[in-house]
């Protein structure tokens, strides 16, 4: 019953009960619930398909036919189908046209990460080294600068571009962007001569850009018609129905259409889009047409700039002088241009879609464009969105206030802590847990504070099996290997986490035992210095990875540099003022770091503890298989690693928090996996009881064949031996793929039975069958358990991160408000890339002083009167330019400061003010230090050093490097 207003049950909730209800033989209840579980069910299916037939009714494409007298209920119109027919057709030619040309559709589909980095042109940083090492410049310099273009804080390649331009053979033209889009090359192309007042030269390149604009629009619009995108893990509880589904990817498609506005107003390098992109062509157009005296052009595109923004002052001034100058009847035939009509109508629509789903579902559409009329927004949303904008501002000022107390309360604790830090010390010198492991040097042997260095913690086959690992994995991997390091570009640098060998491990690439190896001997150190430090709460691993540094032998030569420069592993070293920032980029939760070493058969590479100042040596360790060096990884211990200047060092890095909110999730994982691939009857039987138990083993025995030659003749041996397991049974248990605990037991039981009967009998079949069953379940279990696993992390860390970076916190809700819809006068303030209006740019010498004063004091601005149409000084014209082409007078312009411009709706009088800006300061800033860096011999590489300057050295750890390359 609807109409008294209380939601029906839902049937399943009623089922459930009625099942509850049965387990304690509550009959009645049974009943009831059941009875109304199926009602409700029944009830629901009802209305929702009343509620399709009448909504198909109400909203049919198209008229119902006539002549049918009453519709026939729930059809719809006929036209219906005429539309999904189209659409079905659509899809079937889209199809079959990309499976000709492409192959399988599926065939191309590459993960986000690939696309970022296409994104981020990385290909290119790659091609320079390439076509530089083959000798191809021209095109070694191209690479490098398209790279450059999107990378423009990349200090490496600015070195590189910096020695490329002194070499000789090297030509100006040579640095092209190889990915400039053509529309953005015109526009800019036009900028230029605009500046330059080279008029005739900017209207052709303005064109030139609007047709390639158009082109670019309609490409980037249709491949907005992809497949649909997931936020998240939503895809997981994703269901809607047909309407709903079909909506929800056709507004996310119409968003991603709108965003093409912003995509084609962007150019790389550039931090922000150009704003009012399309409609600023005509701007410009119409202004060098005038001065071309081309005035049928300028009236058309002054038109056309209207309809964009149909109140704009000037502009409206400036149609009406150059039809006063063409005269008023010649100038009412021209129209403004229809692709643009056309543009600008099927974006409104658009957007009022866009708008329907925002309001009636919640789908966010924030508009790209500052033309739109106010009144396409739904007055709701516009009031709701103005109450948000208001409730952001305040959050945003209430956040300041905040953070201000905060930073106080820090300082404070600061301040108490490092007093306290001065009394208590904390203690060494626990139990190392193992007999062979012994504790070389303690912390006063290594001159400082929280530091140990232990041997024997691994064996030498388990330093060389490691060792092979990394080798195996790098080998196998994805690319990992000759990658250069991110701390040098004398040596290569490879790394493998733990749960990378794990998995490489189960696709048989490397050994799975030595993946094992890694976990268990990274769990070994985890253990002894959470004993050894005396540690009162549990140490978690917060990073882990096995990693090998190599030295490139070509590039020794005169080295002055270190495999790993100083830095302490928790906080940005300051090393000129000796001190340590506890702040991101750091790894701040860091709380211990223990390297175990592999080998010894390298040269150089010793780990050095330094002072604060990242000079003074307090110590040095040479890395010896077995060898840990473990140390709190705060300010007290500054370190870094010494050239390597031959062969490979190997070592496990390890990285440890005591906060659980930051344990390693990847690691979690790992141990899952291990877990599944783990029977439970391990090493401690002997290939021949593994055998006999079950066929599963083979998989395992055939693991310790690769390891040992001398096994496999005893195990294969063993295997005919065994009694033949029946065909069935065997089949059955390789299809499971992992046999877990529970499901392992049912295998053995299964095999029992098979034992004793070599035929199959329907019981050992059953059993099999159980089994798989089992093993099914458990594998459930195992990837729900990781999936929570793999999602729980994730939720403390978001929240950790919220407290840690508060400061953040800031940005975002900045953000926030910054990304509500523009229609604040602030918004709509003249950039310095829109031709938009400078006041002081206003020309005074032709105006009487009287309309001066008047001009300054009320901003108020005058049209053009008739009798002043041969006087260019009131044209509508840029005054920032000298006006050598109106009617050959000169007038007396102003260079103004940007901070000068007036707001929209204040009077204006000079339009396309869009001068080509000298660099902006940070620019400038940039070029000398590129200068100052490329007194230091820059050479071409491929590496990504960004973050650190010359001053801080990083905490970042090798695995930073891993999200640069
Ligand atoms: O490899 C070493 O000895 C030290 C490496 C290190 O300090 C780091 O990766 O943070
Ligand atoms: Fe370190």
């Amino acid at each position: 019953d609807f109409s008294s207003g209380t939601p029906l049950e839902p049937y399943d909730f009623l089922f459930d009960a009625a099942v509850e209800a049965y387990y304690k033989a509550d009959w009645l209840s049974v009943i009831l619930n059941m009875e109304k579980a199926l009602k409700n069910k029944a009830t629901v299916q009802r209305v929702k398909a009343d509620c399709r037939l009448s909504c198909a009714n109400q909203t049919a494409y198209g008229e119902p036919l006539a002549g049918l007298g009453v519709p026939v209920p729930g059809a719809g119109s006929v036209e219906d189908l005429g539309f999904f027919q189209k659409i079905l057709k659509r899809a079937d030619c889209v199809n079959s046209c990309e499976t000709e040309k492409l192959g399988s559709p599926t065939l191309h589909l590459v993960s986000q990460e690939v696309e970022l980095e296409f994104k981020k042109r990385t290909p290119y940083n790659y091609l320079q080294v390439a076509y530089f090492k083959i000798n191809k410049l021209d095109k070694a310099v191209a690479a490098a600068n398209t790279f450059f273009l999107a990378n423009p804080d990349h200090v490496e390649m600015k070195q590189n571009l910096d020695y490329y331009r002194m070499m000789a053979g090297v030509q100006e033209e040579d640095f092209r962007d190889l990915e400039a889009s053509p529309h953005m090359a015109e526009f800019l192309l036009g900028k230029k001569y605009y500046s330059d007042d080279s008029f005739g030269l900017a209207a052709a390149h303005f064109e030139a850009a609007l047709d390639e604009y158009f082109t670019a629009d309609k490409e980037c619009r249709v491949l907005c018609e992809g497949a649909y995108r997931y936020d998240g893990y939503n895809y997981m509880e994703y269901s809607a129905d047909l309407f709903q589904t079909m909506t929800d990817h056709y507004i996310q498609a119409l968003n991603c259409k709108q965003h093409c506005t912003v995509e084609l107003a962007s150019a790389p390098g550039r931090d922000k889009p150009f704003e009012d992109f399309l409609p600023s062509h005509f701007n410009y157009l119409q202004f060098s047409y005038y001065n071309s005296e081309k005035y049928e052009k300028a009236i058309e595109c002054a038109k056309t700039y209207l309809l964009f923004h149909p109140d704009d002052e000037v502009m409206n001034q400036n149609l009406n002088y150059y039809s006063a100058v063409l005269g008023e009847d010649k100038a009412k035939t021209i129209t403004a241009r229809q692709v643009v009509k056309q543009h600008i109508q099927h974006s409104l629509l658009e957007k009022e879609l866009l708008y329907f789903g925002y309001d009636a579902f919640g789908i966010t559409f924030v508009d790209p464009d500052t033309w739109t009329p106010e009144d396409v927004m739904p007055k709701k949303l516009r009031d709701k969105q103005k109450a948000e904008r208001e409730t952001a501002a305040r959050i945003t000022e209430e956040i300041g206030n905040l953070m201000k107390e905060i930073e106080v309360l820090v300082e404070e604790k600061k301040k108490d802590s490092t007093e306290m830090a001065k009394i208590i010390v904390p203690q060494e010198g626990g139990a190392v847990l193992y007999d062979d492991i012994k504790v070389t040097m303690t912390s006063k042997q290594l001159n400082g504070s929280q530091r140990v260095l232990l041997d024997k913690v691994i064996s030498d086959d388990e330093c060389r099996e490691l060792q092979r690992l990394s080798n195996a994995a790098a080998l196998k991997g994805d690319g990992y290997r000759g990658r250069p390091s991110p701390h040098t570009p004398s040596e290569t640098f490879q790394g493998v986490t733990v749960l990378k060998a794990v998995k490489f491990g189960q696709e048989g690439k490397v050994p799975l035992k030595s993946s094992r190896l890694f976990f268990d001997s990274s769990e070994k150190v985890r253990k002894v210095l959470e004993s050894y430090f005396r540690l009162e709460t549990p140490l978690y691993f917060s990073y882990s990875h096995l990693v090998c540094r190599s030295a490139i032998e070509e590039k020794q030569e005169g080295r002055t540099d270190l495999s790993h420069p100083v830095h302490v592993d928790n906080c940005v070293l300051v090393s000129d003022v000796n001190e340590c920032v506890k702040e991101p980029p750091a790894y701040t939760h860091r709380d211990y770091s223990a390297i175990l070493y592999l080998n010894d058969d390298f040269e150089g590479g010793e780990f050095i503890f330094t002072e604060l100042d990242a000079k003074t040596v307090t110590a040095e360790v040479r890395p010896q298989c077995g060898r840990v060096v473990g140390f709190g990884a705060g300010k007290e211990n500054p370190h870094g690693v010494r050239a390597i200047t031959k062969g490979q060092r190997c070592a496990v890095a390890l990285w440890f928090t005591l906060n659980p909110s930051h344990e390693e999730k990847e690691r979690i994982q790992a141990q899952e996996l291990l877990k599944m691939f783990s029977t439970p009857v391990n090493a401690e039987f002997s290939p021949q009881e593994v055998n006999a138990k079950s066929p599963k083993v083979t998989e395992e025995s055939q693991e310790v064949t690769e390891e040992s030659p001398k096994v496999t003749e005893d195990s294969q041996k063993v295997t005919e031996e065994t009694p033949k397991v029946t065909e069935e049974s065997q089949k059955v248990t390789e299809e499971t793929p992992k046999v877990t605990e529970e499901s392992q037991k049912v295998t053995e039981e299964s095999s029992k039975v098979t034992e004793e009967s070599p035929t199959v009998t329907e019981e050992s079949l059953k059993v099999t069958e159980e089994s798989l069953k089992g093993t099914e379940e458990s594998l459930k279990v195992t990837e729900e358990s990781l999936k929570v696993t793999e999602e729980s992390p994730k939720v403390t860390e978001e929240s950790q991160k919220v407290t840690e970076e508060t400061p953040k916190v800031t940005e975002e809700s900045q953000k926030v408000t910054e990304e509500t819809p523009k229609v604040t006068e602030e918004s709509q303030k003249v950039t310095e890339e829109t031709p938009k209006v400078i006041e002081e740019s206003q020309k005074v010498t032709e105006a009487p002083p009287q309309a001066q004063q008047e001009q300054a004091d009320k901003k108020q601005n005058t049209a053009p009167s008739k009798e002043k149409l041969d006087a260019p000084a009131d044209l509508p014209n840029d005054m920032t330019k000298p006006a050598a082409k109106t009617a050959g007078k000169t007038s007396a312009k102003t260079k103004t400061d940007p901070a000068a411009q007036t707001k929209a709706g204040s009077p204006a009088k000079a339009k396309p003010a869009a001068k080509v800006k000298p660099a902006t300061k940070k620019e400038a800033k940039q070029k000398t230090q590129a200068k100052q860096e490329n007194k230091k011999n820059p050479k071409p590489a491929a590496k990504q050093t960004g973050k650190a300057s010359s001053k801080k050295n990083s905490a970042s750890d090798s695995q930073s490097s891993k999200d640069e390359l």
